[in-house]
């Protein structure tokens, strides 16, 4: 384990079991509807990568890139678009992939302004959920791992850029945010 954890609150193999029974259940649900994924850049690169590679059915994939945390633990509630989509969404179905909703802000942003743009549908699949911060009414409709209210890292999830690397999500030792 990497000295600045706490502990690991989900291991690189409950992650990959998980993943795989996420992409079982998305295969079946998108079979016929070439979804478009998206991934929101960048704590959802892994999980994306992993995901739509134990899907085996035609999909198309792009990113987006919005930001409200920097480098803080907590969200600024100000969801800015950093990068924007090159694929048209209107008239498809849309499968947004998340790494971690905790306010909810983030995506309830997205959400909208995907449906403003007239897709025919718009479903999140988010690897973590955790409800107890959530600001606003919104639940995943794919969700991997409910987890408490810490403040987690790794597989894709940063404090300050750092920790993305981990194949493992951890909590991070409090001291090193805390200060
Ligand atoms: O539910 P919320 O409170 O809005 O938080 C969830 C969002 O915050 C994180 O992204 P961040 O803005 O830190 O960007 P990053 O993925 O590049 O780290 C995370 O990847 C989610 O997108
Ligand atoms: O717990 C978290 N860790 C890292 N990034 C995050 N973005 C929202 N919540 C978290
Ligand atoms: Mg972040």
């Amino acid at each position: 384990m990497h000295q600045d954890m706490e502990e690991i609150l989900i291991s690189e193999e409950q992650i990959q079991k998980r993943v795989k029974e996420l992409a079982a259940e998305l295969k079946k649900d998108y079979a016929d509807l070439n979804p478009l994924c998206i991934c929101i850049l960048k704590g959802a690169v892994p999980f994306m990568a992993d995901l739509i590679r134990a899907m085996d059915i035609p999909l198309e994939m792009d990113f987006m890139a919005v930001s409200s945390y920097g480098a803080s633990t907590q969200s600024s509630g100000v969801v800015r678009i950093v990068k924007d989509l090159e694929t048209s969404v209107e008239g498809r179905h849309v499968l947004v992939v998340e790494d971690i909703i905790d306010s909810g802000l983030t995506l309830s942003h997205l959400i909208e302004l995907l449906k403003a743009r007239n897709a025919k549908s718009v479903k999140v699949v988010t690897l973590l959920d955790k409800p107890e911060r959530r600001k606003i009414n919104l639940s995943p409709d794919y969700s991997g791992f409910t987890i408490p209210n810490k403040f987690i890292v790794g597989y894709g999830m940063d404090y300050a850029e750092k920790y993305r690397n981990l194949p493992y999500i951890g909590v991070l030792k409090e001291e090193l945010y805390r200060s």
